[in-house]
């Protein structure tokens, strides 16, 4: 048996997309880890699965690397918008996407046929409070963000100087998240953007994180750092995000690209 699979990213947070309406996949914990091997496998941040939905006009489902099953993506969310007006299963240009964290729409920018950009309208963020990470650690304070899935921010002066194979790590482990949490490193710039550098609970260093872009600029906003529309500047390409309090939602607007179509022979 064979599986068609296509490899996308957003911003460099690559994954590998199967539409389970033509190839159902039971198990994909394991194949998540096993395909985002990069020497053994396909290589990427994990799978995404794109599924029919009752409550929605499509479904998103979404495995980090080491298997585990995420609520939310978004910059996996980007790329569902684009590979499901580009191969053909909608010509919708607006989208609602049910998430394991909720309905969320997407908003399609085209360049010719081809998707360039997706807004997301994100929701709210929750659970904004700040945190006393304790003696022991490089930093002592941080502020946490659920953007559907948690996320720590850490502000600092110079986040080039973060050795983040170590520092990710110990946040994504601390005693304080039991469930672990995804780690954003963040620096305010002087146009007041924000360079932010991340560890991904379940994956490791990304080139960038849709949830966790959102995270830093709410957590800016919460600690008095941020302003209205900020772009978040990362590894791998920026994210704008424009958080409306008012409203309590958040809009993400950022790029969506296809790197390759594969197949997987299942039989060997
Ligand atoms: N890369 C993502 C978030 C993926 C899930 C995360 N690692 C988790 O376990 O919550 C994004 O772009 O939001």
């Amino acid at each position: 048996m064979k599986i068609e699979f296509t490899k996308m990213h957003g911003a460099g947070n690559d994954y590998i997309y199967v539409n389970t309406l033509k190839y159902p996949l039971v198990q994909p914990e394991t194949f998540a880890k096993e395909w985002s091997k990069p020497h053994t496998g396909i290589g990427s941040d994990g799978l995404v699965l794109i599924g029919p939905s009752e409550k929605g006009d499509f479904s998103m489902r979404i495995f980090n690397a080491d298997g585990s099953e995420a609520m939310m993506c978004g910059n996996a969310s980007r790329c569902v918008g684009k590979y499901l007006y580009e191969y053909g299963l909608t010509d919708k240009k607006e989208i609602a996407l049910e998430t394991l964290s909720g309905i969320k729409t997407l908003y399609l920018h085209l360049q010719g046929e081809n998707v360039d950009s997706v807004t997301v309208d994100m929701g709210a963020p929750r659970d904004i409070r700040t945190v006393d990470l304790g003696n022991g650690y490089l930093f002592r304070e941080g502020t946490t963000v659920n953007m559907g899935n948690p996320h720590l921010v850490i502000f600092t002066h110079d986040v080039s100087a973060i050795d983040l194979l170590s520092e990710g790590p110990s946040m994504e482990h601390h005693p304080l998240f039991p469930n672990r949490v995804n780690v954003e490193f963040a620096q305010i710039l002087p146009d007041g953007n924000i360079r932010m550098r991340v560890w991904e609970r379940g994956s490791g260093i990304t080139q960038a994180c849709g949830t966790g872009a959102c995270a830093t600029a709410v957590a800016a906003a919460f600690t008095g750092r941020g302003k209205g529309k900020t772009d978040i500047i990362m590894d791998g390409g920026t994210l704008t995000i424009e958080y409306q309090p008012q409203n309590d939602r958040i809009l993400m607007t950022g790029p969506a690209t296809k790197v390759f179509d594969g197949t997987i022979n299942m039989d060997r």
